[in-house]
């Protein structure tokens, strides 16, 4: 088995993986940046990818939810992950010598309140990943070369040989994010009764009560979304499609029969997945919703002639 993950080591996508417990001897393969690994999964390099989609302040990962839609994988689990991060520098900095900051944009907009207290003139240099940005300091001071910027903001275990100068840094101290394994379609994990199904909804037109319509699919089946992003589609400004987290298993009645009522109403439903949910958190499904209410109105509808 090979593993794909955004990585290179240090990345808290790499942590993520290893929260995920591959089995002994599976190969863990790093790309640069999320495309790269969804890519790697596509054309077969790995067998499946760890990717963020989700953080508890910043919101969803655009590059990772436009990528699965448009390369057409599936996620098949999902791992949780605290967020902590270090500033870290060449050994000897002191914080007034600090005038520019690498890291990942998800990372620097989950720490730019302390940035604006503590380094108030200081500014930010995007990196691909948060681990990407110590390497890159460490090569420079490897070959004698000017640092691109003169800190970095990444996880702990990412800090090298580097100095950490300020520890938790975060503005919010109980910030999680949510990283998502990927497959190509064609494996579906069991339902577990606490599971997750991503899907993406296109309407036929923008007008009004367009994305009630297709919400009703869900309430009238007693179904919790859990995410629901609008995202362009591309083909024209003001286009847009909804990437739909929901409680629930593909295999569950309420999904498939909601699943059903979409197809007949939305203009494309994308099956982006079922999986456990990291949480383990049941659905709550109210008896008229559960399986077997459905088994029971189908049964009665046949048993009517
Ligand atoms: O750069 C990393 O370490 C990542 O794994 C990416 C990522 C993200 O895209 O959200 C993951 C967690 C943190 O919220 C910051 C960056």
């Amino acid at each position: 088995m090979r593993y794909g993950y955004f990585g290179p080591e240090g990345t808290f996508t790499q942590a993520a993986l290893l929260a995920w417990r591959p089995a002994e001897g599976a190969e863990h393969v790093p790309f640069p940046t999320v495309d790269a690994a969804l890519r790697g999964v596509q054309s077969g390099a790995v067998d499946s990818a760890m990717v963020p989609i989700e953080n508890s302040i910043e919101g969803g990962v655009p590059a990772t939810i436009d990528a699965l839609n448009a390369l057409r994988l599936v996620i098949v689990g999902e791992v949780l992950v605290p967020i902590t991060f270090v500033l870290v520098a060449p050994p000897g900095t002191s914080l007034t010598d600090i005038r520019t900051i690498g890291t990942h944009s998800h990372a620097w907009a989950q720490v730019r309140g302390w940035a604006a207290e503590h380094l108030p003139g200081a500014t930010y240099v995007p990196a691909l990943s948060t681990a990407a940005g110590p390497q890159a300091l460490e090569a420079a001071l490897a070959a004698g070369e000017p640092p691109p910027y003169d800190a970095a903001v990444c996880a702990p275990v990412a800090a090298g040989s580097l100095e950490v100068l300020a520890e938790d840094i975060g503005d919010n101290k109980t910030a999680v994010t949510r990283f998502v394994l990927v497959a190509r379609p064609g494996w579906l994990p069991k339902p577990t009764g606490f599971d997750k199904t991503t899907l993406v909804l296109y309407q036929h037109s923008d007008r009004a009560g367009g994305l009630l319509e297709l919400l009703e699919q869900f309430a009238t089946r007693g179904i919790n979304l859990t995410r629901l992003e609008s995202r362009p589609t591309g083909a024209a400004m003001g286009s847009y499609c909804f990437s739909i987290d929901l409680e629930g298993h593909l295999r569950d009645e309420r999904v498939a029969d909601a699943l059903l009522g979409l197809r007949r109403t939305a203009a494309d439903v994308r099956f982006l997945g079922s999986y456990p949910r990291a949480d383990l958190r049941a659905a709550t499904v109210e008896s008229a919703a559960s399986d077997a209410a459905f088994a029971d109105a189908r049964e009665w509808l046949r048993s009517l002639g």
